[in-house]
């Protein structure tokens, strides 16, 4: 059995690019675990799509040896938290796996929305925090100032943290020594009854779902039958094991203050859902570890092969990707505009955008996505509730009695240049303000109440472009409040359009729907009839544009003569075609679909 004073369970946390996986992957260089050449670029942002937009997605878990400067071989369990808010509740399990916290800070940068974010959950969770200051090679960098920024703001000690460069690997020897002295080692039980965190799961084709766990109290091994307490999926350990680089390490058992996987064939992450409590069947824990919560798809929208035939491979496709997301969610759905497809949620817009880069990607599909909308609550006048995922399905306004929308609570970051700048942007999104703290002399903490409708959308995008890059934002859920909403149609040729219709408030309505015409008017090409482009409420059209006809039609161009020329041309058509979805009998090209979503223009 391992002692568990030599065992160091921790994570990194950081704002997004302060360097968090530029730090992990030089530690565990540094311990040998790999040779530099061995080392892929990143080795826990594993996954091609992680790599390329260099940021962490899913949860991973390393273990290190590291011989500190006392003499003794300690055992570090890494473990690597998603940096986007979309991932939130994955960051929590992450943390509540661990003892203590390394805080990268950028020292050009200071702390962000995010820092503060995951500071604040990582002391909830009662980890030790030792803060890093990190790229202090670059000519930019002002350590002392983020020192003091770390001291005032969040209030932890900060005089001693390490001044690194994760990039170059200067002073991140000092990281180790401090990950030794000031992370605690674990104190579990090892003679109660098994309690294990699950923390993260993924699928492999052949051992099925493989379970990350962090052992609280107790053993398991193979053969011991364990009950997930939450779901109630119970089943037979087939392999224990720790986590090697890039690899699974099996190994004879995993005891208390351990942090390893576990297979059982089990064939849908469904069943082992991230903050479950793993208990061994025949000697149960009494209670389940604190915090366990079923996450639940925030936004949703539709998405359509771009190929009509290609409908079953983007349902195989989403299956799979299911098997190792339990967080997506999907049904199948039909809309006249753009024939058969599904509906589906998400955590947020980044996770939307990673699964459909990823169908398109690793799967080759080309695919149409409609408007993402949140969950609306309809309350009818014959008393019913309907929670709704696709603004299509809203029934008829003489039905509703009212309607309510998800609000969240945000906190913003910005350089105090531009706080007008951004105050004016969450007024323009029925932002309800909430107060305002000034960090230090140059940036401050703006609250403000939002509905998350009006952030899902281009509100990211919104906020680097009227701070220069300057803001950063961090949101949580904060219940449901009623609000004046309609549905807004789009009409193209007199033809609504069901996959361009949303919801949007009243007050916003009529700026949205000239803006969507005049977008749309950009997209849809000319055709030999005028088309009238128009956003409608109900029966009342409140915003018309005019796509004119055009003159000559491409044969126009092969003056009559060769044949063969004008099949060339007529296949070149086709091609385009492909691309375009019929409505009445205009052609909308599908990126048109796509484009009406950033309509903020500033
Ligand atoms: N100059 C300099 N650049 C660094 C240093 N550490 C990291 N970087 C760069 O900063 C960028 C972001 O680093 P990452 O390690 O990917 O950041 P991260 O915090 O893991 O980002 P997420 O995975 O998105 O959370 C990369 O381009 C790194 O090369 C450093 O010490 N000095």
């Amino acid at each position: 059995m391992i002692d568990q004073s030599k065992i160091r369970n921790f994570c990194i946390i950081a704002h997004i690019d302060h360097g968090k996986s530029t730090l992990a992957d030089r530690i565990i260089e540094m311990t040998g675990l790999l040779t530099e050449r061995e080392m892929q670029a990143q080795v826990l942002d594993n996954m091609e799509l992680e790599r390329e937009r260099g940021i962490t997605i899913k949860s991973q878990a390393v273990r290190i040896v590291y011989k500190a400067k006392d003499g003794n071989e300690y055992i570090f369990n890494l473990i690597d938290t998603p940096g986007h808010v979309d991932f939130n509740y994955e960051v929590s399990r992450s943390l509540a796996a661990c003892d203590g916290a390394i805080l990268v800070v950028d020292a050009a940068q200071g702390i962000e929305a995010q820092t503060l974010a995951n500071v604040y959950m990582a002391l909830d969770h009662d980890l030790d925090v030792v803060p890093v200051i990190n790229k202090i090679d670059l000519p930019s960098a002002d350590p002392e100032r983020v020192i003091n920024e770390i001291e005032d703001v969040i209030g932890i000690e900060a005089q001693d943290a390490p001044q690194i460069s994760a990039k170059t690997g200067l002073n991140v020897d000092q990281v180790l020594e401090q990950i030794v002295n000031k992370v605690p080692a674990p104190h579990g039980d090892v003679d109660a009854p098994l309690k294990a965190l699950i923390f993260d799961s993924v699928y492999d084709p052949y051992k099925g779902v493989i379970v990350f766990c962090r052992i609280k109290d107790g053993c398991v091994k193979k053969g011991t039958k364990i009950h997930m307490m939450a779901t109630g999926f119970t089943t037979e350990v087939v392999e224990v094991g720790y986590f090697g680089a890039g690899q699974f390490i099996p190994c004879d058992e995993l005891t208390a203050g351990m942090v390893g996987y576990i297979t059982a064939s089990i064939k849908n992450v469904r069943d082992t859902r991230v903050g479950d409590t793993v208990t061994d069947a025949d000697n149960p824990c009494t209670e389940a570890l604190p915090g366990y919560k079923k996450v639940n798809p925030m936004v949703y929208c539709g998405l359509y092969p771009a190929d009509g035939a290609k409908y079953g491979d983007l349902r195989d496709a989403l299956e799979k990707l299911q098997l190792n997301d339990a967080s997506l969610y999907y049904e199948p759905e039909t809309s006249v505009a753009l024939g058969f497809g599904f509906r589906c949620g998400f955590l947020g817009l980044l996770h939307l955008e990673i699964i459909q880069e990823r169908l398109e990607r690793e799967y080759n599909l080309d695919l149409v996505t409609t408007a993402p909308s949140v969950i609306y609550k309809v309350y009818k006048t014959n008393g019913e509730i309907i929670e709704l995922t696709n603004p299509t399905n809203l029934p008829d306004p003489s039905e509703i009695e009212y309607m309510e929308e998800p609000m969240v609570k945000a906190e913003i970051m910005v350089t105090t240049e531009f706080i007008g700048a951004i105050m004016d942007l969450c007024q323009e999104r029925r932002g309800q303000y909430e107060g305002m703290e000034y960090m230090e002399e140059t940036r401050a903490l703006l609250k403000y109440r939002l509905p998350l409708n009006e952030i899902i959308y281009d509100f990211f995008d919104a906020l680097k472009s009227r701070s220069r890059g300057y803001a950063s934002l961090d949101y949580e859920l904060d219940g449901y409040e009623r609000s004046e909403l309609v549905k807004l149609d789009i009409l193209v040729n007199k033809e609504e359009v069901d996959a361009l219709s949303f919801i949007v408030h009243a007050d916003t309505a009529y700026e949205r729907g000239r803006k969507m015409c005049e977008k749309l008017k950009d997209e849809i090409p000319r055709q030999l009839f005028e088309i009238p482009i128009q956003a409608a409420i109900g029966s009342k059209v409140i915003a018309r544009e005019t796509v004119r006809a055009m003159r000559k039609d491409v044969l126009a161009k092969c003056y009559g003569g060769d044949i063969s020329r004008k099949k060339k041309l007529l296949e070149k058509q086709k091609e385009g075609k492909k691309r375009m979805r019929q409505v009445g009998n205009v052609e909308i090209p599908q990126k048109a679909f796509m484009s009406v979503l950033k309509l903020d223009d500033k």
